[in-house]
């Protein structure tokens, strides 16, 4: 069994003052303690976050759990109700003081931060700089030669696909060579096949640019995609907080599993720091006798073995017992292929998937076992 991670920054002590070691560089942003309140709704309670210049940080999270307001008090256009945001080591802003967005040096790619129409593309992207005319011509130039648009120089933005727009509100937002950047769904609205593709290349930018980047997503193949660091989060709380691996293969809790994928549960019983189930023993370490656990597992982690004459394959220490289920449905998608159980034990659901195409007759007998090195048992 693999124990949840103690989600890092989450119980740190409240001090103030940025996060800085004596010779260090501090974080170019760090968050402390925020919070916000709607009509007496705590709708992001204790939000704590460091991003370096350079690293992406994605919110992760379900439709309404605060990270769109984390990200509007960190422009600075929503005040938290406390909490402190620095830059660079420099307070930005508490519930005293504050910086306003104009001078916060930010720049905001929303998906629905639209071009200004009348404007051209280099008109657009010129739109937030300062200084002189061949200054600022440059950098413009500069800027729709690396998101591959200077073709579009003198164009409007409706002769332009949703993707090469996209593209220019990327270019529009880093022009003033903003310190921070946050982006709010900025690829949700474009088209599936061009999406990886202008993630690879915003993400390449934005490193080369050195930003510290705050994007929020509800998609986990795009924070999976784009994030130095995740912070999962839940009705207003980071629930979990590291490298994209960590979380995925560590997660905190069963919704955190649940949130990256299907998943497959068991519940049993704690005996002996051991939960007993069909597929044999999982390892339950200092969970006291009689808790109640769930064995979560995802459906590529389930082994399948064919039927020899009525038996499956022998216990091994790294997938324990098998278990024997009918095929109740299967279905290619692709990559993979989905099959459902119908397992003999208990007349539950259970789903695997299986690379490639796998496409078994419903009424199958299989044999089902689960890799101990990727199942979470937590405690009910
Ligand atoms: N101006 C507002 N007035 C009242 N409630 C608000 C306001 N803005 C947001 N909320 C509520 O605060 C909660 C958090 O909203 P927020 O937009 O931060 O969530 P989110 O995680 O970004 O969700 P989504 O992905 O749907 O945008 C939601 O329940 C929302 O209804």
């Amino acid at each position: 069994m693999l124990s949840p991670p103690k989600p890092d920054g989450i119980d740190r002590e409240r001090q103030r003052g940025p996060s800085v070691t004596e010779n260090a560089t501090p974080p170019r942003l760090e968050i402390r303690n925020l919070i916000a309140r709607y009509e007496g709704r705590v709708v992001v309670d204790d939000v704590s976050l460091t991003v370096r210049a350079g690293q992406v940080t994605c919110l992760l999270g379900p439709s309404g759990c605060g990270k769109s307001t984390t990200l509007r008090m960190i422009a600075g256009v929503e005040m938290q109700e406390s909490g402190e945001i620095y830059v660079d080591g420099k307070l930005i802003c508490d519930t005293v003081f504050r910086v306003p967005p104009e001078r916060r040096e930010i720049g905001l790619m929303f998906q629905d931060f639209a071009l200004f129409p009348h404007l051209s593309v280099a008109d657009n992207v010129a739109f937030g700089l300062k200084g002189h005319r061949d200054e600022k011509r440059a950098r413009v130039e500069a800027l729709l030669r690396k998101v591959d648009l200077m073709r579009f120089v003198d164009d409007y933005p409706h002769h332009l696909s949703g993707g090469e727009q996209q593209r220019v509100a990327l270019a529009r937002a880093l022009a003033p060579r903003p310190r921070i950047m946050l982006m709010d769904e900025p690829f949700s609205g474009l088209d599936n096949r061009l999406r990886d593709g202008i993630r690879d290349e915003t993400l390449a930018i934005l490193k080369e640019e050195d930003a510290a980047v705050v994007l929020v997503t509800h998609e986990p193949e795009e924070a999976m995609r784009m994030a130095d660091e995740i912070a999962l989060m839940r009705r207003g709380k980071v629930v979990q907080q590291g490298a994209p691996y960590n979380v995925f293969t560590r997660p905190a809790d069963k919704a955190a599993v649940a949130f990256f994928s299907d998943i497959n549960v068991l519940s049993s019983k704690v005996n002996g720091a051991l939960a007993e189930t069909p597929f044999g023993q999982f390892l339950a370490p200092g969970v006291p006798d009689n808790t109640d656990v769930e064995i979560v597992f995802r459906p590529q982690h389930v082994r399948l073995d064919f039927d020899r004459n009525g038996k499956g394959p022998l216990p091994t220490p790294t997938d324990g017992v098998a278990a024997r289920g009918v095929v109740e449905r299967a279905r290619f998608l692709g990559n993979e292929s989905l099959v459902e159980f119908r397992m003999d034990h208990d007349g539950s659901i259970l789903r695997a998937t299986v690379p490639n195409v796998f496409v078994p007759s419903p009424g199958r007998v299989m044999w089902l076992t689960i890799r101990r090195d990727r199942c979470f048992v937590f405690p009910v």
